[in-house]
């Protein structure tokens, strides 16, 4: 036997051509298991030294690649803990890192994908997240019983989540979806798999067309009212009912609608490169990505699509402009910085608002960013270089709370922009509705209400 090593996964190997165990998402023993027991492998061809001649991929051209990704995608995101919206950061343009991790979960590779696959990875892995606990509620009505649902293999259910939220959200040919998830099913997990996916989505299928998906009940006592809206918009329960008693239930209503609308996104000209709004209206021009100047601030402009254009074009990589909500721009508006001033920025990585504020010194003056944590710091520098501001910028690693009796610091204006819930931008974070805990944001509030500014 010899172990050999292959980028993010190791193989055991005797000499010639073998069947080789992919470990799955190293580190996860049991998410390996859990995969492994349910897919094929991919086959290595090796020398008879044992050194790897070639590695011949089971190309499977029949799936459609965004359908096996965003499985992909969902099992890393519920079993592996990895964040949707770093795996769509980092999917933009490396197809090909995606299929390696096609490969070593489900057994093949399928065509590369393109940039209209990556859209609509992205698109579905969000929409499928977002949705879950409506659309297991949907599939849970549309099994014998709940036993059914309960005893599928991870990725069966993954995959039938994808279909019922292509047909029911996204709209999509009902009979094409059933088809290619039928595919899906037989191709990575077995034929009877694929049999399942064809009753249960056909059922929907028939179901939507006539107009008369499963119900959600919202009646009953106030628990039982705020379990159906939890169901019908996909929110925690625990979360409905907080707001039901602090807004009333429409308001509670319109806020889980607006987390479950498709979010907007805004950028910042680099104005600390010397760009302006108008530069960045021309390079978006040149892209043909749709935009609109912001309502409330100068060199902000409004997206709803076309990000990835900006990205593969390296707006963002260039420092030419930042990602930055209108909301986070208002609250410098409001610092106002002005050339020559001291500001200290109380936790501040990973450094929108810091940078946002350099550039409005011009090169003059002073911002301190203070944060505890190192690694986030550590961003910001490297942003603020990309961006032209860090001159101006001085980053202290300190918890905010001993660094206000510790240190005495000149200041003309400090932003403490402590943490918090984060409930505000849930419609962006698609992964963290069902995630939310009460206790560790109720926590989140106590620590930030123990945080001093400095001096006072
Ligand atoms: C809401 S984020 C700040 C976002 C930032 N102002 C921006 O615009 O990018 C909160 C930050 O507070 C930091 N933080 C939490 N507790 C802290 C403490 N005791 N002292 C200093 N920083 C702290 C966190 O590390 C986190 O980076």
């Amino acid at each position: 036997m010899e172990l050999w090593n292959f980028p993010a996964c190791s193989f055991f190997s005797d000499h010639h051509t073998h069947t080789i165990m992919p470990s799955l998402l190293s580190g996860k023993p049991s998410l390996a298991k859990m995969f492994t027991e349910t897919t094929i492998c991919p086959i290595y061809t090796l020398t008879d030294s044992g050194s790897p001649l070639r590695k011949t991929h089971k190309l499977n051209l029949e799936v459609s690649p965004h359908r096996a990704v965003s499985a992909v995608r969902l099992m890393r995101i519920e079993f592996g803990g990895a964040f949707a919206d770093l795996l769509n950061e980092q999917g933009k343009g490396s197809g090909d890192n995606e299929m390696g991790y096609v490969e070593r979960t489900l057994g093949f590779r399928t065509r590369d994908l393109d940039d209209r696959d990556l859209r609509l990875v992205t698109e579905v892995v969000g929409g499928t997240i977002r949705w879950r606990r409506y659309l297991d509620h949907l599939i849970l009505s549309l099994c014998h019983d709940e036993r059914t649902f309960r005893s599928m293999e991870p990725l069966l259910v993954q995959i039938l989540r994808i279909g019922f939220y292509e047909i029911t959200k996204l709209d999509m040919p009902p009979y094409a979806v059933v088809d290619e998830s039928v595919r899906l099913a037989k191709v990575a997990l077995r034929p009877g798999a694929g049999n399942l996916v064809n009753g249960i989505l056909r059922k929907l299928a028939v179901l939507k067309e006539s107009d008369s998906l499963p119900a959600v009940e919202v009646d009953g006592d106030d628990r039982q009212q705020a379990r159906g809206l939890a169901t019908l918009y996909s929110h925690p329960v625990w979360m409905v009912r907080r707001w039901t008693k602090y807004f009333g239930q429409d308001t509670a209503i319109k806020l889980m609608a607006w987390n479950n609308s498709y979010p907007s996104f805004s950028l910042r000209a680099n104005t600390g490169k010397g760009l302006t709004g108008a530069d960045l209206v021309s390079r978006l021009k040149m892209l043909k990505v749709p935009h609109e100047p912001s309502l409330y601030l100068d060199d902000f402009v409004r997206l709803k699509t076309g990000m990835q254009n900006v990205i593969q074009a390296g707006l963002l990589k260039e420092g030419f402009c930042a990602v930055q909500d209108e909301s986070a721009g208002l609250v410098v508006s409001i610092v106002d910085p002005q050339p020559g001033e001291n500001i200290i920025d109380c936790c501040a990585a990973p450094g929108g608002k810091t940078l946002f504020m350099a550039s409005r010194l011009n090169g003059q003056g002073k911002l301190f960013a203070v944060d505890i944590n190192e690694g986030r710091l550590r961003i910001l520098r490297e942003t603020a270089k990309l961006h032209q501001v860090i001159d101006v910028i001085s980053t202290v690693h300190s918890d905010l709370r001993t660094f206000s009796t510790d240190k005495v610091v000149e200041w003309d204006k400090v932003l403490l922009d402590a943490p918090c819930s984060g409930l505000g931008v849930l419609s962006k974070i698609c992964v963290g509705i069902g995630n939310w805990k009460t206790w560790s944001n109720l926590n989140i509030y106590r620590m930030s209400f123990s945080i001093q500014l400095p001096g006072w």
